[in-house]
């Protein structure tokens, strides 16, 4: 069943100095060997079971090491069990000699593996091998979603003045040239069921939708709602949209004609909470514990959770937040499905989403709505919106879903939102011609082929960048000779005048993009290459670890402190005594903290960073930088979810520094990440 050119044992050795595995890998690999009583594992004698234990493991361990929350067999190369590429010309020193269904069925035979619910280190289940832990997590986020989904509520309608309400709030998306008014219809799947997922690129109205949601649900009821986003930035971002969102209502609201209705309105609005935290706060930390404050036994104490920015939420935070939520809690979760998935396994949002996928050669959408025959009757008479088209014969969990696909931000023919479009298409054709268009608001720096220190795409990079951050390193310099004077000429009632907000506002305005981390086109490199540049300048002046202006991004969490993985800050002068420096950090509530820098937890400097640590937040310009030359292992994680992240962060200027066939070739290749979520959500293997 096996063929080995050399015994397992120091295959596994060999696959992990040539970093095919990783040394936990290995090592996770033969752990499990013990458990299962292989005492000589390059024992011949069980004609290769063994060594094919051995070697199922560290796939597995393999995959969960890229985020993947199983090992689903059908997907393993027999041929060359290392590589997932078949065309691949690497050195074959192992191969399977049995099918998938037999390696299925033979890997069921192990004492280690047991099927679901058995409490075996491995569970094998449909084809797909997980740790234990992986697949309570993914079956009890698939349980909780689907019995929230399957809790519709009911309204009476010859009671209710919702139908009302709902008209005059969406009356002005009505002179909108749609078919559908799918903010509207969004709005009905979310006040009829205890689960809804509202999906939809940046700008769709996710967060105009979710406001006046809210509102309508707060004339029903006086509802304790709690706001969360999965970072500190992206919690800050969601209560500025939410505060900007009441403001634009409450002017719609002074226009309505209905007095009666414009009170009850108004008066709902008001209770609409702007606070949003953390995923990490509401759960509540417990120091040194991966276990949190608020679980099962424990609930939250509220009765509406919104969770902003829901693709970053990994698998076993998902299962955390949804035990958490008390019997009686209804969830709302916002994102776009097209975003990188979570950092850590799992792609739950995207897998929520799979169900609503068109794989017809003849669909017209990429997506399309579930309903049942029953939800879209409600929503008609909610709404007044004909949905029947979108009946589907098993919605599933699709009454729950509904996503928004019409950009308000990037309109028509702008630049950032038709890259965007092209890149989640993977359509080669439609990328050229959009950088062919010369959009005033794209701009392309080509790597030249030249050594790479004199790399001309990379110097022009280098020179825009100190003039973007130039302005906020000009506001420190103000201070600091404002300061400089005043202590000359013995004033000490003075004031600063940049204030440490207006300051970081201005350095967060820009921001510099990576898609690795490390080399000379990472993170590392650019950051010494603009410390160098921004020093030429005469912007900065990087004497010591932590120099006026140098920006910051945490690495690891400090309860003590409030201060979390990826928050960014500045140092600069303390304005209550200005001949100090310390690390400033704009909180989720607009307070600022400060911190001593010799205080900080593990950071590192920030005028770059990656792609995955910007999610959550926006700049009015980006800069994403593309390696000339990736590795291998590099080109993995160039993928067409990256681009569409980088993007997507832009508002109004997108600038990329790459080759156009690399930008090209990253556009074609999806992140793929094996789970079972989304084949217990929706009970079909072909929906990816
Ligand atoms: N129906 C609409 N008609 C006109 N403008 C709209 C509509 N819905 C939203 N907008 C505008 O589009 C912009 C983005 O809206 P919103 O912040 O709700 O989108 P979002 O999907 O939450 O964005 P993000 O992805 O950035 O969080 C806002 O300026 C908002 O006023």
């Amino acid at each position: 069943m096996l063929m080995l050119t050399q015994p397992i044992g120091e295959l596994l050795k060999q696959w992990q100095e040539q970093r095919i595995i990783t040394p936990l890998d290995r090592h996770f690999a033969l752990e499990l060997a013990r458990i299962e009583s292989i005492s000589t594992i390059d024992d011949h004698s069980d004609n290769g079971s063994s060594e094919l234990f051995l070697l199922v493991c560290a796939l597995l361990s393999q995959q969960l090491s890229n985020q993947h929350s199983c090992l689903v067999i059908e997907q393993i190369n027999l041929a060359n069990p290392m590589t997932e590429d078949t065309h691949r010309q690497t050195q074959v020193n192992c191969q399977i000699t049995i099918s998938h269904n037999q390696l299925i069925e033979h890997i069921s035979q192990f004492d280690a593996v047991g099927a679901g619910g058995e409490n075996k280190p491995l569970i094998l289940e449909h084809g797909r091998l997980y740790l234990n832990k992986y697949h309570f997590f993914e079956t009890q986020v698939a349980n909780k979603l689907t019995q929230l989904a399957s809790q519709p509520i009911k309204i009476d309608l010859s009671q209710s003045q919702l139908p009302q309400l709902i008209e005059s709030l969406f009356k002005a998306n009505s002179t909108h040239q749609q078919t559908f008014d799918w903010q509207k219809i969004a709005t009905a799947t979310a006040l009829l069921n205890a689960l809804a997922v509202i999906t939809g690129g940046p700008g769709t109205g996710k967060t105009t939708t979710v406001t006046k949601l809210l509102l309508l649900l707060l004339t029903q009821s006086n509802l304790t709602i709690r706001l969360v986003a999965p970072t500190g930035k992206a919690a800050a971002r969601l209560s500025e949209s939410i505060k900007a969102s009441k403001q634009r209502l409450l002017n719609e609201l002074s226009n309505l004609e209905n007095a009666s209705i414009a009170r009850v309105l108004n008066d709902a609005l008001t209770r609409i909470p702007e606070e949003a935290s953390t995923l990490h706060r509401l759960l509540g930390v417990i120091p040194n514990s991966h276990q949190f404050r608020h679980h099962q036994h424990n609930p939250l104490r509220l009765d509406l959770l919104v969770v902003d920015e829901a693709s970053m939420v990994d698998l076993p935070m998902m299962y955390k937040l949804l035990s958490a939520l008390p019997p009686h809690g209804r969830l709302i979760l916002l994102g776009d499905q097209d975003q990188l998935a979570s950092v850590e396994a799992g792609a739950v949002l995207a897998d929520i989403c799979v169900g609503l996928k068109q794989t017809s050669a003849h669909a017209t959408t990429p997506w399309s709505m579930r309903y049942s025959a029953s939800q879209a009757q409600n929503i008609a008479n909610l709404t007044g919106q004909d949905v029947s088209q979108f009946i589907h014969p098993q919605p599933k969990i699709g009454d729950s879903l509904c996503m928004l696909m019409h950009s308000h931000r990037f309109k028509g023919d702008a630049g950032i939102g038709l890259l965007a479009n092209a890149v989640n298409q993977g359509n080669t054709a439609a990328i050229a011609q959009v950088w062919q268009s010369n959009h005033a608001e794209l701009h392309w720096f080509e790597h030249t082929q030249e050594l790479l220190s004199q790399n001309q795409g990379k110097q022009q990079l280098l020179t825009m960048s100190v003039q973007a951050y130039g302005e906020y390193l000009q506001q420190i310099q103000a201070n600091q000779h404002a300061f400089a004077s005043a202590s000359q000429g013995g004033d000490h009632t003075f004031n600063l005048p940049h204030s440490e907000q207006s300051i970081i506002d201005s350095f967060n305005q820009y921001r510099i993009l990576c898609a690795m981390r490390a080399g000379e086109f990472g993170v590392e490199g650019i950051n010494i290459a603009m410390t160098e540049s921004l020093t030429q300048a005469k912007l900065i002046s990087a004497q010591g670890e932590f120099y006026l202006g140098r920006p910051i991004i945490i690495q690891s969490n400090d309860y003590n402190l409030g201060l979390f993985n990826g928050d960014i800050g500045l140092i600069l002068q303390d304005r209550n005594k200005p001949e100090r420096l310390m690390a400033h950090f704009v909180m989720a509530d607009g307070s600022l903290l400060k911190v001593l820098p010799a205080r900080l937890p593990s950071h590192e400097t920030c005028y770059a960073m990656t792609v995955h640590k910007s999610q959550g937040s926006e700049f009015d310009k980006v800069s994403f930088v593309l390696p000339p030359r990736p590795s291998v292992s590099q080109w993995q994680l160039l993928t067409k979810e990256l681009l569409y992240t980088a993007i997507t962060r832009a508002k109004n200027h997108f600038y990329c520094l790459g080759t156009s066939q690399l930008f090209e070739k990253a556009s074609k290749q999806a992140t793929s990440r094996a789970s079972g979520l989304a084949w217990r959500l929706w009970g079909e293997d072909d929906t990816k």
